[in-house]
């Protein structure tokens, strides 16, 4: 196996190799990147590398062959960045080129996006959504224009420019790559914002991926609904299919697809008939699995259903549970119900003009003209676990005249948009990388 370091050139052959050159420090001179051989050391073993990392030693583990991660070593060996990549769980890598700040003990920005993309239906998409065709009109399509690899490369793109104009600022900026944000992001930031390494980062302040505008202005996002993705089990008396049985799952499932999809039609009412509500703001449910009966002349001793319920954070957690267990308790004797994701998290990032991070943010985006719409995200990102362990997060992937496609077939962003964009995190950087000390840090 053939291990490098970066843009040094040592080579390795074993990971015991990599570490036993770790770990007697004589073999290195600070000015050498070392490794870090993440992937295959338990987590302890990190505690003490990551002292290694902390005294100077940048990390690196570099055996893994997936190409997202081999375009990111190659990007960081362009713009002379050294690279960290932690192996959060088997197969889950997650990857941190960090710009070093003037002064790196103040608090980092970090700039979020994940390498994972949706599947494709090829079948339904005008061009091969893995080529990135761009059209007459400079619209290039591809599965991932929209989420978010474009957002990725304008971080990369803003930071080139940034440095090849020599610019530095007081703050260190993270670019960190994760891989699965896609399924939940689980493995990937929900693991990694508990490990050291993440600790490490000392972040102050992160942006992460928004959506589309089809308007002028630009949506940026300070807060999520929680997913709640729960099953009410409807148990009954069995019996044959020409009787009147009493007591039968599918009447308390009729019970409860009621109460559910009555709840939802409120909401949706209070949506459509509110001039300043958007999707974020309120809840939505939505029956996604409807399981149970063997036979057409069999009742079922069981019936189940399943729903995608996101509820905005202003709800109160503790109240709506109980109109769950209300609606299950009304639909009869021994319907229960368990979830299979309950986020109970409501913390949301401060757009007080008073917030010091907020304010270079919009001020920055002020100052290029641009209208900020201020939104809580409908859908779920790896912002959620980045606000929950208490650090302001923004979502924000800049795109305005442009359709809402992320997940959709023939997902498209026009190439104007897209290079607007990196002039964007070209001004954002700076101003957010250059805040002066706050109270509380050095
Ligand atoms: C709750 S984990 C699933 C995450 C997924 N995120 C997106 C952006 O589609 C979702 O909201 O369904
Ligand atoms: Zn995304
Ligand atoms: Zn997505």
């Amino acid at each position: 196996m053939l291990y490098s370091v970066g843009h040094s050139c040592f080579h390795y052959h074993t990971v015991s190799d990599v570490s036993q050159t770790l770990l007697s420090k004589a073999t290195y001179k600070r000015k050498t990147p070392a490794i870090l051989a993440f992937t295959s050391k338990t987590w302890e073993e990190l505690g003490t590398l990551n002292q290694l990392a902390t005294n100077g030693y940048q990390a690196l583990a570099l055996d893994l062959p997936d190409a997202a991660l081999k375009f990111l070593d190659r990007m960081a060996s362009e713009l002379g960045l050294p690279v960290v990549k932690v192996e959060v769980c088997p197969g889950r890598v997650v990857a941190i080129m960090t710009w070093m700040g003037t002064n790196p003990g103040l608090k980092s920005i970090l700039l979020n996006s994940h390498t994972d993309v949706v599947p494709v239906y090829k079948e339904h998409w005008k061009y091969d959504p893995f080529a990135a065709f761009k059209d007459a009109d400079g619209n290039i399509y591809a599965r991932g224009t929209q989420d978010m690899k474009c957002v990725t490369i304008q971080y990369i793109e803003a930071i080139r420019r940034l440095k090849a104009k020599g610019q530095t600022f007081a703050r260190t900026t993270h670019l960190m790559f994760v891989p699965d944000e896609e399924v939940g992001g689980h493995k990937g930031m929900e693991m990694f914002i508990n490990h050291p390494e993440f600790k490490n980062l000392n972040v102050g302040f992160a942006l992460d991926e928004g959506l589309a505008n089809p308007g002028e202005a630009f949506t940026v996002f300070y807060g999520e609904r929680n997913p709640w993705w729960l099953t009410v089990r409807c148990p009954g008396s069995p019996g044959h299919g020409s009787r009147f049985v009493e007591n039968t799952a599918a009447e308390k499932l009729r019970s409860v697809i009621n109460s559910f999809l009555d709840f939802r039609e409120k909401e949706k009412h209070r949506l459509n008939t509110s001039e300043c509500f958007t999707l974020g703001d309120v809840t939505t449910v939505n029956m996604t699995m409807l399981n149970g009966g063997v036979a057409y002349n069999v009742i079922p001793a069981e019936m189940d259903v399943s729903f995608d319920m996101r509820i905005p954070p202003a709800v109160n957690l503790q109240e709506f549970e109980e109109q769950i267990k209300r609606w299950c308790r009304e639909a009869g004797e021994d319907v229960t119900y368990e979830f299979a994701q309950k986020h109970m998290n409501q913390t949301v990032t401060s757009t007080d003009e008073s917030d010091p991070w907020w304010h270079a943010f919009s001020c920055t985006c002020k100052s290029l003209n641009m209208t900020l719409k201020k939104e809580i995200f409908p859908a779920a990102t790896d912002s959620r676990f980045i606000r929950a362990v208490g650090l302001p997060a923004i979502g924000f992937s800049p795109m305005n005249h442009t359709p809402i496609l992320l997940h959709d077939h023939n997902e498209y962003l026009n190439e104007q948009v897209f290079l607007r964009g990196i002039q964007v995190y070209e001004k954002l950087v700076p101003a957010l990388a250059s805040i002066p000390p706050q109270p509380g840090e050095e």
